[in-house]
């Protein structure tokens, strides 16, 4: 029997008056109650009886049994949401950073007090991702997740390489139209991306990565000379999170800018608009497209989860249950492009060999493979200015003895 759902809201901004819309331009069994705001001075489009600044008047009302939790601060989201499913209440949630860096506990407190918490709207915003890698795609068939998860730093790409447009201009648009995170070096610097990688591996593999763990190298330091360098060879460069399994039990994860060539699925993926390609045995590669972000395709996949929570939908995370011994590793080759000024960062990060390379007074770059282990830690001195770094798209597993050559040609 579908339930009647009286649902208490946190947050009314881009994501929450997006999904008010919707709730208002259908006629569905549901009835929101009371709304959680920050500013009790803003001008809102309802009756401010209906908005409040206490938490408690949603978290303690016996009448609200579902919880739709859209504000842009993780701390607080956590505080709220964790009380919400101690209580029994059901919540949706789309806050990427506060899932992916408290999933384990998430999951014990629905499992303890029989809540549930649904979350397609935190990764891809439209695209329904996570309930298909939850339900469709078996853990061992599957040999990759990738694709663009950040629809803020996709639309600045597409107008820097699209348009002609300034890193700064693209960026500013990117905030107005209300894709970007309230600090956009989350989105920019591969953050936001790196949460929904996390969240996408959870529900992929059954593997819980703490997000510190996943290397996040964004596009803040893309320069004229990079645009350049990609026109030339006829490749887009987008911010592409990978989480692919390199043997049976091992799965690399990361979030690199990628050198996209033409015949691939997200080179044609523009603007606030996500991608995700799957890579599976015999299925072979499938794709989803969507936007993934904004306030209607992102209250569009919130409500989806509410309405999911009438029929007591629950993830339940059977790959993480199975315990299957998949781990994480950080023990790959991967082919870079790396723009560089100092000698030296090609000294530390201990190339394992160089295809490439041009030194002209302005430009010095080089193509070749390292190890992840070295680009993670070396981080802090990729993210300096007068650095950025790409993928190619190769990368090479070096344990042959665990390498099928099934693997070898999936990770190829
Ligand atoms: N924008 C997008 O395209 C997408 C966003 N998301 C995620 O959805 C969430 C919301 O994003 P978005 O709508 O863009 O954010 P906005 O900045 O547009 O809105 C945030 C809302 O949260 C409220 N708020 C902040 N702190 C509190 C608090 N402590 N208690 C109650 N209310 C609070 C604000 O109140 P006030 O109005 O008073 O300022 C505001 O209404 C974030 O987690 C974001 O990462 C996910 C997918 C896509
Ligand atoms: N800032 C995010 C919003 C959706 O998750 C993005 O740009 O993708």
């Amino acid at each position: 029997m579908s339930k009647n759902l009286k649902i208490g809201l946190f947050g009314f901004g881009v994501v929450g008056q997006g999904l008010l819309d919707i709730i208002q331009s259908q006629s569905l069994n549901l009835e929101i109650v009371k709304i959680a705001i920050k500013d009790p001075k803003k001008k809102r489009s309802l009756d401010h009886h209906l908005f409040t600044t206490n938490h408690d008047e949603i978290l303690e009302n016996d009448e609200i049994n579902t919880i739709v939790e859209l504000i842009n601060d993780a701390d607080a989201a956590y505080r709220i949401v964790t009380r919400a499913l101690k209580s029994g209440k059901n919540v949706v949630s789309a806050n990427k950073k506060m899932i992916a860096e408290h999933l384990t506990e998430l999951v014990e407190l629905q499992e303890k007090h029989g809540s549930s918490l649904l979350y397609e709207g935190a990764v891809c915003g439209s695209i329904p991702i996570i309930r298909n890698l939850e339900e469709y795609y078996d853990n061992e068939l599957l040999h990759a997740v990738s694709g663009i998860f950040n629809g803020s730093s996709n639309f600045i790409l597409s107008k820097i390489f699209n348009e002609g447009l300034d890193y700064d201009v693209a960026l500013k648009q990117a905030q107005d139209l209300g894709f970007a995170e309230t600090n956009p070096i989350l989105d920019v610097g591969g953050y936001d991306p790196k949460y929904k990688l996390a969240i996408a591996t959870a529900h992929a593999y059954g593997l819980f990565i703490n997000p510190d763990k996943i290397l996040n190298i964004g596009i803040q330091n893309l320069s004229v000379h990079d645009i350049r360098f990609a026109r030339e060879k006829n490749y887009k460069i987008k911010l592409i999170p990978t989480a692919r399994k390199v043997s049976t039990k091992q799965v690399v994860t990361y979030v690199l800018p990628k050198l996209v060539t033409t015949d691939d699925f997200l080179y044609n993926v523009e603007n606030e608009y996500n991608g995700v390609t799957v890579q599976a045995a015999f299925a072979d590669k499938q794709f989803f497209f969507g936007k993934g972000a904004g306030g209607h395709p992102t209250g569009a996949a919130v409500l989806s989860d509410i309405a999911a929570l009438r029929y007591d939908y629950k993830y339940e995370y059977k790959k993480y249950h199975q315990k299957t011994e998949v781990t994480h590793t950080g023990n790959v080759l991967l082919e870079v492009y790396l723009r560089y000024t100092d000698e030296d960062l090609i000294k530390i990060l201990n190339f394992d060999d160089i295809s490439e390379r041009h030194s002209s007074h302005s430009f010095k770059y080089v193509i070749g493979t390292v190890k992840l282990e070295s680009l993670i830690a070396n981080r802090e001195l990729l993210l300096d200015e007068g650095v950025f770094i790409a993928y190619t798209g190769r990368q090479i597993y070096k344990e042959e003895k665990v390498v099928s050559a099934t693997f070898a040609e999936a990770v190829s």
